[in-house]
């Protein structure tokens, strides 16, 4: 997959070039490029914002900087398999679906801005060339866009093929479909290591025991009661056939 970010802000993205999204990219599996908007303009102060029409406070950013970008990475008859992903407080929720939908793409463009965004005629005439999702990471307010893309293509990248580790399966997470047996779906019950004891605190005993099906039922029955404690709405959403005869036991 290869993604491209255009930003006044590049370096708000070098987290990209750590840890698992930075392996990934090492290893080829992503394509990952940053590009400073501000190539994209031609006056002396490469201006890329100015003030809102009809009035109204802060600036607004310019079409045609982005227009031109968009137009450079994505020359016209180039589209397929591109999608354009613009971060907005006013977007549709980003969620683990949306994370595995946009991981079907050959192409993700991520637009994210600053002020109080970009004139909408820019998504209007990018929507004529291409898909265009503008999406939301949550109910919160940030100063732009950048840092939802940190979340995206971390949450996007890590579920393409060969970005996590066998060990690491995304088949469980929390977030994704929910399978008879599995966690996914469920939020993800405590994690313990050695020592056996801390601070006098004992690790459950069954995760002692040896029995790996005493503690994968104890391991799911934890995953239930947070689920339940921390996010009802997860359990109400879940497809019935995911809970086994024990689980509706409890
Ligand atoms: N995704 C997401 C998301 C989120 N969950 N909160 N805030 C944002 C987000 C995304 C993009 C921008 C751009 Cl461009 C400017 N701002 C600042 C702003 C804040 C409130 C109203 N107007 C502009 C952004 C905030």
């Amino acid at each position: 997959m290869r993604i491209d970010i255009v930003t006044i802000f590049p370096e708000y993205l070098a987290p990209l070039d750590v840890s698992l999204i930075g392996k990934a990219a090492a290893a080829g599996i992503l394509d990952i490029r940053v590009h400073e908007l501000r190539t994209w303009t031609h006056d002396r102060h490469n201006t890329v914002d100015d003030s809102p029409c009809g009035g109204g406070p802060g600036m607004v950013m310019k079409p045609e900087p982005w227009w031109e970008a968009l137009t450079g990475l994505v020359p016209p008859g180039t589209e397929a398999g591109t999608r354009l992903i613009v971060p907005t407080p006013s977007g549709r929720p980003f969620t683990q679906r949306v994370a595995e939908d946009l991981a079907t793409a050959s192409h993700l463009v991520f637009a994210p801005a600053r002020y109080e965004g970009i004139d909408r005629r820019f998504v209007e005439a990018a929507a004529e060339r291409m898909p265009v999702e503008e999406l939301s990471i949550g109910d919160y307010v940030l100063a732009g866009g950048e840092v939802a893309v940190l979340v995206m293509v971390e949450a996007v990248g890590r579920l393409l093929p060969g970005v996590l580790g066998n060990a690491e399966s995304a088949k469980d997470d929390s977030f994704g479909h929910a399978s008879e047996g599995g966690m996914a779906g469920l939020l993800e019950g405590p994690v313990y290591t050695k020592p056996a004891t801390w601070d006098g605190r004992e690790v459950p005993p069954v995760l002692l025991s040896g029995n790996h099906a005493v503690i994968a039922r104890w391991r799911r029955d934890e995953a239930l009661r947070r689920t339940a404690a921390m996010r009802p709405d997860l359990i109400e959403g879940l497809d019935p056939d995911a809970l086994d005869k024990k689980d509706r036991a409890r």
